[in-house]
């Protein structure tokens, strides 16, 4: 089965913990955690401050999302906060030895690590870090807001990943577009985790919308 990682960043931010709380009952495997910095995405987000709170009410995995330049600069903050997961950009580095720098540095922390393509990054271009990562997180979406259409272009790139994964650990995970019919597509392509923002918080009922994620 695969699991679903609400995204905070369509949840209500005064009342946090309440959707937390709320999508947790309604069956979320994982909390998705957002972070843009206005320069690698046009939009900004939240930092490593909300998260440190969060981790402190909750005891689910957190799946820290970083579309931010320079993630090196930042990473040990995030972690301090409590992720249990990080993912950062491919497109976000300097060059291989950099990727692969910050890869071994966040693994030396005991935390799992992603790399993250966007929609028009192939996924050639992390072929080389697979045996490494725990996750490839495939946008589905060009980074920075929720809400937006799925480009379908993703489906191709899960299933080139799943038929890379030959005795791998790394798991796949899609985000940008989730709905029970999209979902469904990638689920059939050979995701792991489907990211949910607007389908499950906009949801008049958000145990149905996960459970017709699953
Ligand atoms: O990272 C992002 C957008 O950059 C996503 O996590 C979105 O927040 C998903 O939202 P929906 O497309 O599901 O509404």
């Amino acid at each position: 089965m695969v699991k679903v990682a609400p995204s905070v960043l369509s949840a209500n931010f005064a009342e946090l913990k309440k959707d937390l709380d709320m999508i947790k009952a309604c069956g979320a495997d994982w909390i998705h955690y957002d972070v843009m910095d206005g320069h690698f995405v046009p939009n900004i987000s939240f930092g490593y401050s909300i998260l440190k709170d969060i981790s402190k009410v909750t005891d689910m995995y957190l799946d820290v999302h970083l579309m931010i330049s320079h993630p090196m600069k930042y990473v040990d903050e995030f972690i301090k906060a409590g992720a249990s997961l990080i993912t950062f950009h491919v497109e976000a580095m300097a060059n291989e030895t950099s990727t692969r720098e910050l890869i071994q540095h966040i693994q030396n922390q005991g935390i799992h690590v992603g790399l993250s393509i966007k929609p028009t990054t192939q996924v050639d271009e992390i072929e080389k870090y697979l045996d490494d990562v725990d996750l490839v997180l495939v946008m589905s979406v060009e980074p920075g807001f929720g809400g937006q259409s799925f480009q379908h272009q993703a489906i191709d790139k899960i299933r080139k990943l799943h038929s890379l994964k030959n005795g791998r650990h790394f798991i796949i995970e899609v985000d940008g577009g989730i709905n029970a019919e999209t979902g469904l597509l990638c689920k059939e392509a050979g995701v792991d985790v489907l990211v949910a923002g607007s389908y499950v918080f906009q949801a008049d009922n958000c145990q149905k919308a996960i459970d017709s994620l699953k």
